[in-house]
């Protein structure tokens, strides 16, 4: 066996310019700890000052000059650690994302939780020493500022009393021994401890106790009675039920009647009360499912499977048993659902079935319940994650299986550093893991569809809905027709009749507005034309401002029409409403409905999610408003009714996607009606009733909508033909801006000929132009795309690297950001 001496260390540090491993030597006394994704104190820098490190790699070799290799300070025994597997994935994540290390691992950790090295400078010398011993006005402010508060770390001190130069008076100060410095480790978020109260006599020495104490401390005795019959009490609880202070306890402890300790507590991230969530029957679809994939599981270990099943066809109650099984086996599994709006009912339903074997992972929760939650799958006190797209990362250390529900959301996809697929990390982690993938979903995303067509995933196909309850009714409104025949009103004469009935019948209704995207397309009112660009086959965004049109793939502009082009009507025009008219407009038309809006503004507030769902749940809804917050995984019996407002706006959004997204929306959000005894219906109100994406969705053709989308990514060459690669230059002088991303570029077409001498790829370079969104929070953005077949997408990242990296070294502008983003969800 070879002795590994050496540690490679991901240094805490945002820097990029130490961004790279670096090699100390382990000290012989750690050589058993220091293992790969330990948390580490190393000395860094000139200063050599400490700071946090993670162990990436352990070798027995190195380049590094011996007199120049550090050896690690401490291991740190935290409860927050990375397994080698997650290790292994940071690095895969690290590179496919162009990403930094430190800022993989701090993605993988619960946050707040990195440690720093504080300095803490106490007085050691009496108050009268102070004007004896020390003759200089600044060393006299510090020792004063030192007795009355205590201690205190450097930067506090300097700004308390004003001194610039601090240093030359500490170090004195230091070198008369009047005060001392002590280095301690802490992190933003810790363990929660409280204290706790133990009873230290007997029942037979109770009297003989109260006879004891004081005659008038009479609060000292009361407590001695609160806490004969128990053994343990929390001090919080003692104080407030006999409303006694702490120095009746404390004397109490002194006496040796009670001993105070503070015990760890567990901050619950599931405050409300579970009720239990029975197993129910499978049917044979269901069990068709499950049969397959843990049959496969237990004779293959890894494979990745595609479960497209439409809505209501009971998916949740495969992912439980699959659960259950995988469990017996001794294995852990992971549950990603999109967004905290899934996350009340999801949790209901895991928790409801696993009790205590479940954590939970989402946003929602604070640093402190994410760090209890993430200390729970560490140690092994639960079996089950389920949370949002970090929680693909939950520190198992025997994981079975990872479920990916609703797999076409886009909240899977992350948009900060590093920006990565969870389904992408979710198949790299179950191959490193030999665990078991599972995406789910009513509306596979083209991408994900096509693999299972290909035969990268086995495909699952539930067709029916559980019990053979037959899928919502969809009806179409043409609002051209509406205007034509002078309804000027954003409801349909239909949608108006049906909710009031519904409001009659005591059903509940969604109204769904389809507001993703930020922009404004034209289109005309009359005929549905839509002003697309020719080239890139996606609607042009009108810009106010310059009053021109554009296309956000190719630069293309040109000037609006005043009238329609294809039916020379004036009805042309701007498209965009909000939720809140919505909702004037309809507490107008039914002021007796319970109506409730939620989106955004409405649900800023922790819980408020959690709120709403329960008044549906328990029908004192009847109009419930919302924009894509509602229009997946609710599962609500009484509701009847679904009206979309206006599909058409996400079809028109500049982005290759709309047509996918639109398809999407409009049988989730129809999904959601009649799920229950009861039958459902939709209405959809739409300019442009012929638009396949919305004639496939009314007659929920999944099939047919891949066939006629994939064929047109296909002809326009997008993915998953092609990867997009989108690169962001930006900064808050508009003329920088504009130079360095013509530098860089040209440096990416130069590095690419270098390379290859592929002039065919250098012509696939678009831009830089005018990113969608020109300026954000005062920044000026421009971008390139290129779009990059698979096989040369390593040749990119590297190119890319590279660009990067030397135009941060070299600094040719300053302040300028270029952010890289692979198959970004959007390009706006
Ligand atoms: N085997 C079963 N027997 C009876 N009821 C079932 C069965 N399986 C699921 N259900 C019920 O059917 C309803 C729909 O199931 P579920 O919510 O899991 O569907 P889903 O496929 O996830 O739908 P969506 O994609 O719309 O979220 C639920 O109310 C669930 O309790
Ligand atoms: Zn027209
Ligand atoms: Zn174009």
């Amino acid at each position: 066996m070879t002795c590994k001496i050496f540690a490679e260390v991901v240094v805490d540090n945002t820097s990029s310019s130490t961004d790279k491993l670096f090699t100390y030597s382990i000290p012989s006394k750690y050589e058993k700890d220091a293992k790969i994704g330990r948390k580490v104190l190393v000395p860094f820098g000139r200063g050599n000052k400490l700071v946090e490190g993670m162990i990436i790699n352990l070798i027995n070799h190195t380049d590094v000059d011996f007199d120049r290799l550090k050896p690690i300070k401490t291991v740190l025994h935290d409860s927050i650690f990375l397994s080698e597997n997650l290790i292994k994935l940071s690095l895969w994540i690290k590179d496919m994302y162009m990403a930094q290390y430190s800022e993989v691992i701090k993605t993988m950790m619960p946050s707040g939780t990195t440690n720093k090295v504080i300095e803490l400078i106490s007085l050691t010398c009496k108050e009268e020493d102070i004007y004896h011993k020390v003759k200089s006005k600044n060393g006299i402010k510090i020792l004063e500022y030192l007795f009355k508060y205590g201690e205190s770390d450097l930067q506090k001190i300097k700004e308390a009393t004003g001194i610039t130069n601090i240093n030359p008076s500490i170090n004195l100060l230091l070198k008369n021994s009047l005060i001392q410095i002590d280095k301690r480790i802490s992190a933003e978020v810790n363990k929660k401890y409280e204290k706790f109260i133990y009873k230290k006599f007997s029942g037979k020495d109770r009297d003989n106790i109260l006879g004891n104490i004081a005659p008038n401390a009479t609060k000292q005795k009361e407590i001695i009675k609160y806490i004969q019959d128990k053994e343990v009490v929390s001090l919080k609880e003692l104080m407030i039920d006999t409303n006694c202070s702490l120095s009746s306890v404390k004397s109490l402890e002194e006496k040796g009647y009670l001993k105070i300790e503070e015990i760890e507590v567990r901050r619950e991230a599931i405050t409300k009360e579970i009720h239990l969530y029975k197993k129910l029957d499978l049917t044979k679809d269901q069990q068709k499912c499950v049969d397959a994939i843990y049959n496969d599981y237990v004779e293959n270990g890894f494979n990745k499977f595609l479960i497209h099943g439409v809505t209501g066809s009971g998916k949740t109650e495969i992912y439980l048993q699959l659960i259950e099984k995988i469990l017996d086996m001794g294995k852990e599994a992971i549950v990603l659902v999109p967004e905290i709006s899934l996350t009340p009912q999801t949790v209901e339903r895991f928790a409801g079935r696993f009790k205590n074997k479940v954590a939970v992972l989402h946003s929602g929760l604070s640093y402190g319940e994410r760090y209890d939650e993430w200390r729970k799958i560490k140690a092994g006190e639960v079996q089950i994650a389920v949370g949002a797209r970090s929680a693909i990362f939950a520190p198992f250390d025997n994981l079975g299986l990872i479920i990916i529900d609703e797999e076409h959301e886009t909240s899977y996809k992350s948009s900060i550093n590093p920006k990565y697929n969870a389904i992408e990390v979710g198949e790299k982690r179950c191959e490193i893991e030999n665990a078991t993938l599972i995406l789910g979903s009513a509306t596979p995303s083209i991408e994900s569809y096509y693999k299972a067509k290909e035969g990268e995933y086995k495909l699952l196909e539930l067709p029916n809905r559980v019990n053979n309850k037959s899928l919502p009714k969809i009806e179409v409104i043409d609002m051209k027709t509406e205007l034509d025949n002078g309804n000027k009103s954003m409801f349909s004469n239909e949608l108006y009749n049906a909710i009031r009935d519904n409001l009659n019948n005591k059903k509940q209704t969604i109204l769904f507005l389809n507001r993703r995207g930020f922009s404004t397309f034209v289109s005309c009112r009359k005929c549905g034309f839509v002003v697309k660009c020719k080239e890139c086959d996606i609607a042009l965004t009108y810009h106010g401002a310059q009053n021109i049109l554009k296309c956000h793939y190719c630069g293309y502009t040109f000037k609006p029409p005043t009238v329609c082009p294809s039916c020379q009507s004036k009805y042309i025009k701007y498209f965009g409403i909000g939720t809140q008219k919505v909702e004037d407009e309809v507490k107008k038309l039914f002021p007796q409905g319970r109506i409730v809006r939620m989106d955004m503004d409405t649900t800023s507030t922790k819980g408020s999610h959690e709120r709403i769902f329960e008044k549906m749940k328990k029908g004192s809804i009847d109009i419930l408003i919302g924009t894509q917050m509602i229009s997946k995984g609710l599962d609500f019996p009484n509701v009847t009714l679904v009206g979309i407002i206006a599909a058409d706006t996400t079809l028109n959004i500049p982005d290759f996607k709309a047509s996918e997204r639109t398809f999407q929306l409009l049988t989730q959000v129809g999904g959601r009606a009649g799920r229950g005894e009861y039958e459902g219906r939709v209405i959809l109100q739409t300019y442009e009733p012929d638009h396949y994406s919305i004639l496939t969705a009314q007659y929920h053709d999944y099939i047919s909508f891949y066939e006629k989308e994939i064929s047109i990514r296909k002809a326009f060459d997008y993915p998953p033909f092609t990867n997009i690669v989108s690169i962001i230059v930006s900064g808050e002088n508009e003329k920088d801006v504009f130079e360095s991303s013509k530098q860089i570029a040209n440096k990416i077409k130069e590095d690419i000929i270098k390379e290859t001498n592929d002039l065919d790829l250098v012509n696939k370079i678009i831009g830089p132009m005018e990113a969608p969104i020109y300026r954000i929070k005062g920044r000026f953005r421009r971008q390139i795309i290129i779009k990059i077949k698979e096989s040369r997408l390593s040749l990119i990242i590297k190119v890319l690297d590279r660009v990067n990296k030397e135009s941060r070294t070299k600094n040719y502008f300053e302040n300028i950001r270029i952010s890289t983003d692979i198959n970004p969800v959007s390009i706006i």
